[in-house]
């Protein structure tokens, strides 16, 4: 089928090559001409895992372009939007790149029927919403209505950074909203070898150990909508959940890792997302929990479990700073090496990273923050040059002479570096785990003061 993904971000470049991959003909738009020049140079203007070797493979079915007229669209079967839809300062949706792309594509619609798809996660009534700024651009440019040629369909993605690729190939489930039934049959087409499984597995990827048929999820556009915020929300409030409990644990003197084992082992619960540790970060649980609270707000309801979520999440980041005040009594003049500045490991993105909170509530305190990442400190500098924290190639200058090391995201090469080695390195041998990750009972063999979250 003849796709176009307009934006080529963490959603739409992932989406755009997994589809290529499948065989499917896919146009690529984004109208940063920088991304397209890095994508056209068989480069990839974003660190996800696997995705160089993927696109080398689906190179002959992707094109790429920042033109809306190349992107032939009146013969496209389906559009995707995966544009980003930020946070306003009230906390709703920032939506004008959607409707930027939603015009642009309207104009340009054919006679052919193409399914103009919000793979964006966008506030209940957007697709409607779009489906208007896709007429009322067709019928300016055309001088008529549309007659049938296109409609409108919720297709939310659920993917995480770091595992994007791995999460689209081998997807839960596949949410499909639509008030048109042809819609739903174009989507479920595109999507069969995903909802069959019988593609070749990409041999770079992790597979997962048993897999059936995808189920796919077919309901109204605002169900599917409201998938997504429920979802993520649910998610991040799972996270706060367990942080909630690893508060009293500490208090109490209970280990929060063994009680997440003993709730997740029951099957109603799971096992999954209960990691207590610094909180969440990202550029989805803060922005989406914060667009739901919104959206729930316009019909004058109260969302209070979503809403403390995000209270107990920020407490989290500033409990880091009050643990290590508590540790070292006197923070002004201390210096803390923060290992791990990405909100997760495995991406080079810093949209919401605790890092920066964290760094900010320091620096506000006199410490001085020496900052190690293994991808993302290309972006932090560019991004973030102002923070008046000390970016640091190498990790063994971010340690030389702390006061404390705080391990900030689980990227793997922390738990590995060589501890024993590198504490002469440090001032005073204090590891805040932030994310309960590294080997305590090793650390505290060599001599460290180690402290968890929860324990
Ligand atoms: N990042 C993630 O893990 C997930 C994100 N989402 C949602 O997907 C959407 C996209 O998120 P990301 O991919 O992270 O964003 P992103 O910021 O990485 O990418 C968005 C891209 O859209 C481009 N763009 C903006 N306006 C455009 C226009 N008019 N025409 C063409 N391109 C345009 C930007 O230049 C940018 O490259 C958001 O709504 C997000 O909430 C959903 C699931 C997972
Ligand atoms: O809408 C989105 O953008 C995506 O948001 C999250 O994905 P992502 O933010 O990429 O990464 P996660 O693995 O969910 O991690 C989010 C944050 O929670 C933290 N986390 C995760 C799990 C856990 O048990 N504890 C915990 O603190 C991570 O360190 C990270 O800071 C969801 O998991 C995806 O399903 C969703 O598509």
């Amino acid at each position: 089928m003849k796709v176009l993904v307009v934006g080529t971000g963490y959603v739409g470049l992932t989406t755009g090559v997994a589809l290529g991959y499948l065989g499917h003909h896919v146009v690529c738009l984004d109208v940063s001409e920088e991304k397209i020049r890095t994508l056209k140079a068989g480069k990839t203007p974003i660190y996800e895992p696997g995705l160089p070797e993927l696109i080398a493979l689906a190179r002959g079915n992707l094109k790429f372009t920042t033109d809306y007229d190349e992107a032939e669209i009146g013969e496209t079967d389906v559009v995707f939007i995966s544009v980003g839809t930020p946070s306003n300062p009230d906390g709703s949706a920032d939506l004008r790149y959607v409707q930027q792309a939603a015009e642009a594509v309207g104009q340009r619609l054919g006679e052919h029927f193409t399914v103009v798809v919000n793979k964006s996660t966008v506030p209940i009534g957007s697709g409607n919403w779009v489906g208007a700024l896709v007429r009322d651009a067709y019928e300016r440019q055309n001088g008529h209505k549309p007659n049938g040629h296109f409609a409108v369909a919720s297709n939310p993605e659920f993917l995480r950074q770091g595992s994007g690729l791995y999460d689209t190939l081998y997807p839960d489930r596949i949410v499909v909203g639509a008030e048109d039934s042809r819609a739903i049959d174009v989507l479920a087409n595109l999507y069969r070898p995903l909802l069959n499984q019988d593609f070749p597995a990409p041999s770079f990827l992790p597979r997962p150990e048993r897999f059936g048929a995808v189920a796919l999820v077919t309901c109204d556009l605002a169900s599917a909508e409201l998938i997504k915020y429920a979802a993520n929300s649910f998610l991040a409030l799972k996270i706060s959940y367990v942080n909630e409990i690893a508060q009293l644990a500490s208090k109490v003197g209970a280990d929060i890792t063994q009680i997440a084992r003993g709730m997740g082992l029951d099957s109603r619960i799971g096992p999954r997302f209960l990691e207590a540790g610094i909180g969440w970060g990202g550029s989805c649980f803060g922005k989406d929990t914060a667009a739901l609270v919104s959206t729930a707000h316009e019909y004058n309801l109260e969302m209070p479990i979503v809403q403390s979520a995000r209270d107990v999440n920020y407490r989290q980041r500033v409990w880091v700073v009050e643990k290590l005040q508590e540790e070292l009594k006197i923070l002004k003049g201390r210096t803390v090496a923060l290992l791990g500045f990405s909100f997760k490991e495995n991406t080079d993105d810093l949209r919401d990273a605790p890092s920066l909170d964290i760094s900010r509530l320091l620096i506000q305190r006199g410490v001085r923050v020496n900052a190690h990442d293994p991808v993302a400190l290309g972006n932090a500098r560019r991004l973030y040059p102002d923070l008046g924290v000390n970016y640091c190639d190498d990790v063994h200058e971010a340690i030389q002479d702390a006061d404390a090391i705080i391990l900030v995201t689980k990227w793997p090469e922390y738990r590995e570096l060589p501890w024993e080695e590198i504490k002469h390195k440090l001032r005073n041998a204090l590891v805040l785990d932030g994310r309960n990750f590294l080997k305590e009972e090793e650390l505290e063999a060599f001599g460290y003061r180690y402290v968890g979250v929860g324990k």
